[in-house]
């Protein structure tokens, strides 16, 4: 999920449209008459141009990354959270530092603080020119329209976001459900397959579940369920993946080059689980052949937590 601190042009998903604002700050360039308009972000790395006008004119291009400090138009739109007009940078003072001006002989600038839907600072939606401007108010509304577009696309990623969050999430150990799991797992899958790396795959099937909603209710049952979800996420390693698929089965994708460390994976999992008064039966399966789906090392997986639940 996206975080503000994020760069949203690493966001690998195509959930935002891109296409769309590119279009839109070519024509609000051409309509300014301007050599180079932009969408730009903001995060603690510096800001980001995320678009950038198609004219040749334009010295900088998507991507580029511009320290935080440094005395850019945008830094100032995005600490006053206002809108900036420049008319004419040359020969103010406040100015002098900024590389735009003194480097790149930018003269004018018209810039819009871009939020996201929290209020806070996405970055800016901003105009430049290297001759003296005089914008009227129509001009400056128009950018304020723009401005709105782009931040009703922000609200829409930031709700999809939430949703799918809420599609992919069990309620009550908090894992992932089986959907989510088979969206992570899958991309998992196909990366350690690129890069000709092993993974292991753990499935495991509560014991005695069925005796503590009975003898205890089933809330105690759910705390038990919690604690073991809780147990999971304490053991996931960074790129790990645990979920809960339903009732008391549990799944866990974990890096192993070999059945030793895959059974040291497991050990671990075992002891954590004693140390909560848990007991899991566990079928555990090497990922070492790359023509398998998941669903198949998921079902072998749980024939081999089937035959040990059984010795
Ligand atoms: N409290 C609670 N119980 C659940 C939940 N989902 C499934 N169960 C119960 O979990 C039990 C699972 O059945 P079994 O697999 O036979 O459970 P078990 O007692 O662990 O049996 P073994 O796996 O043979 O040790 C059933 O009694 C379900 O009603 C849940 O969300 N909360």
């Amino acid at each position: 999920m996206l975080t503000p601190d994020q760069w949203v042009l690493d966001e690998r998903e195509g959930l935002l449209p891109l296409a769309k604002w590119q279009k839109t700050v070519d024509v609000m360039a051409r309509v300014f008459n301007a050599p180079a308009g932009f969408i730009v972000q903001y995060a603690s790395e510096g800001f980001q141009v995320v678009i950038s006008s198609d004219q040749e004119s334009n010295p900088y291009e998507a991507g580029i990354i511009i320290p935080a400090d440094t005395n850019l138009f945008c830094k100032k739109v995005v600490e006053q959270q206002g809108t900036l007009y420049v008319a004419d940078a040359r020969g103010d003072r406040y100015w002098e530092t900024n590389p735009e001006v003194s480097e790149d002989g930018f003269r004018s600038y018209l810039g819009l603080p871009v939020k996201w839907p929290t209020g806070e600072p996405f970055g800016t939606i901003c105009v430049m020119d290297f001759n003296t401007t005089d914008y009227q108010k129509d001009y400056v509304d128009l950018v304020g329209e723009l401005r709105d577009l782009i931040e009703a696309d922000l609200a829409i990623l930031s709700q999809y976001q939430v949703i799918s969050n809420l599609a992919m999430t069990d309620e009550l150990t908090k894992l992932y459900n089986r959907r989510g799991f088979y969206a992570v797992a899958q991309q998992r899958l196909t990366l350690a397959r690129r890069s000709n790396l092993s993974l292991g795959l753990l499935y495991m099937d509560m014991n005695g579940l069925k005796d503590i909603n009975d003898t205890h209710g089933h809330s105690a049952g759910d705390v038990a369920l919690k604690r073991l979800g809780d147990v999971l996420a304490g053991e996931v390693r960074e790129n790990d993946t645990a979920a809960r698929l339903s009732g008391d089965e549990f799944v866990m994708l974990v890096a192993a080059n070999s059945t030793e460390q895959l059974d040291h994976v497991q050990q671990r999992l075992v002891d954590s689980m004693a140390a909560q008064e848990l007991s899991v039966s566990i079928g555990a399966v090497l990922i070492d052949d790359g023509s398998a789906s998941l669903a198949y090392w998921i079902e072998e997986a749980d024939k081999r937590m089937y035959q040990n639940k059984r010795a």
